[in-house]
């Protein structure tokens, strides 16, 4: 069945509410990780409450050389996507709809977990990218809102954003859905020539062997060091991988762990890398319990 696509915020208004409504947003190109999500959120209603997936690629949160102007748009194959995975509506905003005021002069402040990581590599991403979740969040009004964990510093910001501001919405996170090679799903992906890719495998390869080492009895360190190994091998390759950043965090507010420091928040830490491959820029991350069973889940 055909997905509506609502293009307004009257249009998104006059949608009658019908049991607990579920937000999935996403800037497009939709893939399997998105079509998890919807699905997730699908369960968590049930078949009588109500899903809406928003498709807004937004301005703000792109810094200046970024890839705003070639993001892939393709809203019809999104629709049969969102459809096939269960949601009930599709919000596709205008860009106008979104900013009736031009480029808005009050923001949320990302605060210094904003500044870390992502942050520092794409000054004011955070900023931006929070902005438009508190208004696609005031527009659709959802009961509960589902984020990838794929992008652990957003998940974790949006997380904060709605404790410290008390948006009355539960925030629920997904599983990074990957390729069978174990590449993260991106949108950004469809960027990659076959040799970019082959190369761009490295950022997964890489946290997986931290995942290894640490599995492995090495601790934090160990499994840092395993990762970096294998990123520094992919700067060597044709083509080759530009590391970004290869970071151990807290995963609750994206602070850095030293070699020996024991990560706060139950000991977890994330393991995050960013690198380019060509013009692409990718981003992944695995989650590390020292002290668990294989390391990592
Ligand atoms: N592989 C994935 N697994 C699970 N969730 C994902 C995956 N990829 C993206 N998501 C989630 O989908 C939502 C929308 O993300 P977005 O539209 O930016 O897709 P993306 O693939 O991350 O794109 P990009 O390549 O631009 O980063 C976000 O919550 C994001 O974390
Ligand atoms: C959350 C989001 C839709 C806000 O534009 C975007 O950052 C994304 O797709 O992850
Ligand atoms: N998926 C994160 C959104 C961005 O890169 O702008």
């Amino acid at each position: 069945m055909p997905v509506p696509v609502l293009r307004t915020a009257a249009e998104l208004r006059a949608l009658p509410r019908r049991g607990r409504r579920a937000v999935v947003m996403t800037m497009g190109a939709l893939h399997e990780g998105h079509a998890a999500l919807v699905r997730a959120a699908r369960e968590r209603t049930g078949p009588e409450g109500q899903v809406v997936v928003t498709v807004f690629v937004n301005p703000l949160q792109f810094g200046a050389g970024e890839d705003l102007d070639r993001y892939p748009r393709t809203l019809d194959a999104d629709l049969e996507v969102a459809a096939g995975a269960g949601a009930d509506a599709v919000f596709a905003p205008p860009v106008e709809e979104v900013y009736p005021g031009g480029e808005p002069e009050v923001r949320i402040s990302a605060g210094p977990m904003g500044g870390r990581l992502e942050g520092a590599s794409r000054p004011g991403h955070f900023d931006g990218m929070l902005t438009v979740v508190a208004k696609l969040l005031h527009l659709t009004a959802p009961d509960l809102a589902l984020y990838g964990e794929k992008d652990a510093q957003q998940l974790a910001l949006i997380t904060r954003m709605v404790r410290d501001l008390n948006f009355p919405v539960e925030i629920v996170g997904v599983p990074t859905v990957r390729e069978a090679d174990g590449l993260a799903l991106s949108s950004r992906n469809r960027y990659l020539s076959p040799g970019e890719r082959t190369t761009a495998l490295a950022l997964s390869r890489a946290l997986f062997a931290g995942r290894d080492a640490l599995a492995a009895g090495g601790g934090l360190r160990a499994a840092r060091a395993a990762a970096g190994e294998v990123l520094a091998r992919a700067a060597e390759a044709d083509p080759p991988l530009v590391l970004d950043y290869l970071a151990l965090v807290d995963p609750s507010d994206f602070t850095e762990i030293g070699d020996d420091g024991d990560a706060a928040g139950g000991g977890e830490a994330v393991l995050a890398v960013a690198a380019r491959v060509g013009a692409t820029r990718l981003i992944d991350n695995v989650r590390l319990r020292p002290g668990h069973p294989g390391g990592a889940r």
